[in-house]
């Protein structure tokens, strides 16, 4: 699927010119310069988080560089209190609710971090590709019911299209009409899989019609016009005057600049020249050129900005480095009760550590 300016909804062009001023949102200059900061945290916590990985303080980690204004944009849009379920990419829509130690600890292998979310209305990560999709419409539908007038957004990428659970999710919303924004990064891969084999379809918006609600393309490069559909979808999925609620299918062309995670390897399946082609759409830039451009921001305010996203992101690393962890948990969280076979892989394990200590991770 190629990325074709004239065909998706834009506000920015790659220099950040607007290219549409009747859907540029109307957002003080205040809050414009906020989704910057939290661009740039976002993709300052992404560094950081890759260097402590390699520093073995993090077992695996997905960077979400390249898409930050399809994640920022979008919850800017939303209500404190609307409901967010991310896949594991969308850190900038975590950074918008606030990003704090809690969030690093999920990524440095304590319980606690799933937890540290749920006052911020962010479900928990989810690794299993599209088992969140049926979460949020039943999230959404209780929603409904209740008459709260919250809207559920669910952060998923390509690859997850092609999973049952993206379509059963789909049906269960056009028929019952919950208030859900489905959100698809569609960032180009799924580990290696570019998204031609995941489907069929010319795009993966198009898919809205079969369920019977509107389907959006995106500019996912662009952080103002990701805002303007996703804002568009809330008011939509609320529609307080008539009491009704209608879903949405936004696809977000978008692209992840870096690894799948840092356990993968993309140069083995993507050419570099691909990667420095997108490197010049990176939201970004183009998003610090609008501003400048606006006289929204100069060199010291943005010195500013990164003085302080970077003393944030080191706070939350120092705190969160000094919790103890706890390798037994890891059997903790799957079964209330564990099978036999598991049971005795927890006997061994702790029977190993107390014989070795840290060394039985490096024996076999
Ligand atoms: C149900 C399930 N099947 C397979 C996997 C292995 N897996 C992990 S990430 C991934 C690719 C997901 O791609 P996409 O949905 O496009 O999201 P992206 O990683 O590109 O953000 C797969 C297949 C999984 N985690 N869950």
């Amino acid at each position: 699927m190629d990325y074709d300016p004239d065909e998706l909804v834009r506000v920015l062009d790659e220099e950040g010119q607007v290219v549409d001023e009747a859907a540029m949102p109307d957002l003080s200059d205040e809050t414009l310069v906020g989704m910057y900061r939290d661009m740039r945290l976002t993709r300052h916590f992404d560094q950081r988080a890759i260097n402590i990985q390699r520093q073995g303080r993090i077992g695996t980690f997905a960077s979400g560089a390249g898409q930050e204004g399809a994640q920022i944009g979008s919850t800017y849009a939303l209500a404190p209190d609307d409901w967010i379920l991310y896949q594991y990419r969308e850190h900038g829509a975590v950074v918008v609710r606030d990003l704090d130690a809690g969030y690093l600890e999920y990524w440095m292998g304590h319980e606690s971090g799933n937890a540290s979310l749920a006052d911020k209305h962010v479900f928990p990560l989810n690794i299993a590709i599209a088992d969140h999709l049926p979460h949020a419409v039943g999230m959404a539908w209780a929603s409904k019911l209740k008459g709260d007038e919250r809207a559920t957004v669910v952060h998923f990428g390509d690859g997850a299209t092609s999973e049952g659970d993206f379509h059963e999710a789909m049906n269960f919303a056009g028929v019952f009409d919950t208030p859900t924004v489905f959100f698809c990064n569609n960032n180009g891969w799924a580990i290696s899989h570019p998204v031609e084999n995941q489907t069929a379809s010319d795009t993966i918006a198009v898919k809205a019609d079969a369920y019977g609600m509107e389907g959006i393309r995106v500019d996912g490069m662009d952080p103002l016009a990701c805002y303007a559909v996703t804002k568009e979808a809330v008011e939509r999925a609320r529609d307080p005057d008539e009491g009704e609620t209608r879903p949405t299918l936004i696809e977000a062309v978008t692209y992840r600049f870096g690894a799948h995670t840092t356990a993968d390897d993309p140069t083995v399946y993507r050419d570099d020249e691909e990667v420095e082609v997108w490197k010049e759409r990176d939201p970004l830039t183009r998003f610090e050129a609008f501003l400048r451009r606006t006289g929204r921001l100069d060199d010291e305010l943005d010195a500013e900005i990164q003085a302080d996203i970077e003393d944030h992101v080191a706070a939350i690393i120092d705190e969160a480095s000094e919790k103890e962890a706890d390798p037994e948990s890891m059997f903790d969280y799957a079964y209330a009760d564990l099978p036999p076979e598991l049971e005795r892989q927890r006997e061994g394990f702790l029977s190993m550590l107390s014989a070795y200590g840290d060394e039985a991770f490096l024996r076999e």
